[in-house]
């Protein structure tokens, strides 16, 4: 098998995916999960206003009204975290997910303090950090809050990273990757957004570019950029297309070198068995 086909396989990607059943095969499995553990109360989720947290986001919203409705338990929860850095630049997104999404509470902490903190502690010791591992700290500060938040509501942090940020080892190791389930791991970028139309979310959201919005120094930089590959390139990869060699090299040896960093998202993609 070649590496192509090994890595569709591994991620269990669907090139023939149809929106409403991928959408109702993933929100049954979240539910399946949910019922396996019935101490579970709370889904925990960081809302950026970008298109996976929105997906994620409205996907929690349906399983935990499912859960309320079959349980007869209304002390399920959907918790959304808000955890901008200082003033977030796309602001008017962010509320517009929420208000698509419509979680049972939204929860909003600054991150800056507490990243600032840990920039000025490492600077006293003599560790000046790049902006780039400073967005990184950011990226796990926004972990730390999660995980404090469903440990208190007997709730599990839930994950957006996608299978086209996963294979190129687009995300933070320890930061947005860890997390305590992962739904739409095995969905590429455009997967994403098919099913998010499909539910009838606002266009500004879907057609967003895609953003880690991580570094102080360029906000709101989109993600094709960093990567220098087009989300577009990467998808149809993932679809077992044939795609021009040059770009199957990139993703390939990102895949390679960023293997260390995917060791702890395979335990817990949503199609491995538990
Ligand atoms: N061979 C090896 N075996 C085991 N561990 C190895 C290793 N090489 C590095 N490492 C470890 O991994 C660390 C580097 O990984 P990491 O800390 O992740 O850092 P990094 O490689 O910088 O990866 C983060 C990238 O993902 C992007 N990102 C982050 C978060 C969200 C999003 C988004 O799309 O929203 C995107 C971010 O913009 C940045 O370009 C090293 O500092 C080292 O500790
Ligand atoms: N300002 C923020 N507030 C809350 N959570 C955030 C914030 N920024 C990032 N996150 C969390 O980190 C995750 C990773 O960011 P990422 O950019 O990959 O996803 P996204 O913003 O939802 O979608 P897109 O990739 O299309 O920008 C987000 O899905 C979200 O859970
Ligand atoms: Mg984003």
């Amino acid at each position: 098998m070649n590496t192509q086909k090994k890595i569709i396989k591994e991620f269990n990607v669907q090139p023939n995916f149809e929106e409403k059943h991928e959408f109702e095969r993933i929100k049954n499995f979240f539910i399946s999960y949910l019922n396996k553990f019935s101490y579970l109360r709370t889904l925990v989720l960081g809302v950026s206003g970008g298109q996976d947290s929105t997906l994620t986001g409205k996907i929690c919203y349906e399983v935990i009204k499912e859960m309320k409705k079959k349980n007869n338990n209304l002390n399920y929860k959907f918790i959304a975290l808000r955890l901008p850095y200082g003033k977030q630049m796309d602001e008017i997104d962010c509320k517009l997910a929420i208000k698509f999404i419509n979680p049972d509470k939204v929860i909003k902490i600054n991150i800056k303090s507490a990243v600032k903190a840990s920039v000025f502690s490492l600077k006293k010791s003599g560790i000046n950090i790049t902006d780039h591992i400073k967005g990184n700290e950011k990226s796990r500060e926004r972990m730390k809050v999660q995980y404090s938040v469903a440990g208190m509501t007997s709730g599990i942090v839930v994950g957006t990273c996608n299978a086209a940020e996963s294979i190129t080892g687009f995300f933070t190791k320890h930061g947005d990757s860890a997390v305590d389930l992962n739904p739409i791991l095995h969905l590429n970028k455009r997967q994403v957004k098919k099913i998010l139309i499909y539910l009838k979310c606002p266009k500004r959201l879907y057609s967003k570019i895609p953003t880690a919005d991580l570094e102080d120094d360029r906000p709101g930089y989109p993600d094709e950029k960093s990567l220098g590959i087009k989300y577009d390139v990467i998808d149809d990869y993932l679809e077992g297309k044939i795609i021009n060699l040059k770009m199957k090299n990139i993703i390939e040896n990102l895949f390679e070198k960023t293997k260390h960093k995917r060791i702890n998202q395979a335990l817990i993609n949503f199609f491995n068995k538990y």
